[in-house]
């Protein structure tokens, strides 16, 4: 389903980090004609700008935007939620709402928005800009089968569109929304490792990169516990077992979970 095709105009409202990598990932997989995307932020020149790396439309303001578009995006922060919503909840009856706002879901979107307004709360991740994303998709929505049918295949096309119970939506939203910052994180450690030893640094991420990709694809591929995936590269007496050790002895699983603790109890 080519959204040019059927017609679909998208807008954003919000137009940072994660609108920027939806609409990158979309125009990316020919889903959609730069045309056919509207956006606005809060500041219209930065706006402006950015909107003209991808041929999008920019408009000052969020009511231009829903004017111009059949399904809107809604990606500020989630604190602002409510403000950006009150003076145009009216306009958005008659549109299909997507939420990205990590922690603000069906029940909040209820009070927010006037009732019968079609709208779901999905928490993407950076990867969607090159179709290797994840969307973490409230299962309680209120689109029809058909609007379903269309988000499964528009944002399927960016990565795995996950179906979540919403007293899951934290925890999954985090592993799949904050984790890429993490993974990041052991990307660098990995490039710096590299270069301690002698690698270019270009050399040692590159490696370290297709490395974690290839891990994933493997695990998606075959299913296999990661224990086994682990036992798979540890020979006897090996390299590879002294690292493990060496991690064992310094908690990394622990402060992994540790880490995604500290999310949820925020
Ligand atoms: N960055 C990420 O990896 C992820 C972000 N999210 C969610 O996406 C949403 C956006 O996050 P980011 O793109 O990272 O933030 P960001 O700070 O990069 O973008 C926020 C955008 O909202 C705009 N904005 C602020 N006030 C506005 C207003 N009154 N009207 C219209 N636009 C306004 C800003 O100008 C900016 O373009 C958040 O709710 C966040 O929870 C969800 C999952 C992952
Ligand atoms: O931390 C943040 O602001 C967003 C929410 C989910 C991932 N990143």
């Amino acid at each position: 389903m080519i959204l040019k095709e059927i017609g679909m105009r998208i807008g954003c409202i919000g137009f940072g980090n994660m609108a920027q990598a939806i609409v990158q990932g979309l125009i990316k997989q020919e889903k959609i004609d730069p045309s056919m995307i509207s956006v606005c932020a809060a500041h219209y020149d930065r706006c402006q700008q950015n909107a003209k790396k991808y041929g999008v439309q920019a408009y000052e303001s969020s009511l231009e935007v829903i004017q111009n578009s059949d399904w809107i995006l809604l990606a500020v922060k989630p604190y602002q939620i409510s403000a950006v919503l009150e003076p145009i909840k009216e306009e958005l009856v008659s549109k299909v709402v997507v939420s990205i706002a990590a922690g603000v879901y069906f029940e909040d979107y209820e009070k927010m928005l006037v009732s019968g307004t079609h709208h779901i709360s999905s928490i993407p991740n950076t990867p969607v800009m090159i179709g290797k994303g994840i969307f973490v998709s409230e299962s309680k929505n209120s689109l029809d089968e058909n609007e379903v049918k269309v988000f499964e295949e528009v944002f399927g096309s960016l990565g795995l569109v996950e179906w979540i119970e919403t007293s899951h939506l934290s925890i999954a939203g985090t592993i799949a929304g904050c984790a890429p910052a993490y993974t990041a994180m052991y990307l660098e450690a990995l490039g710096d490792a590299g270069v301690k030893h002698g690698l270019t640094r270009a050399q040692a991420y590159r490696l370290a990169a297709q490395m974690i990709e290839g891990t994933g694809s493997l695990y998606l591929a075959q299913g296999q516990h990661p224990a086994q995936m682990k036992d798979a590269v540890c020979s006897p007496g090996g390299t590879t077992i002294k690292g493990v050790a060496s991690l064992e002895k310094n908690a990394f699983r622990g402060i992994v979970i540790e880490a995604i603790d500290s999310v949820e109890t925020d």
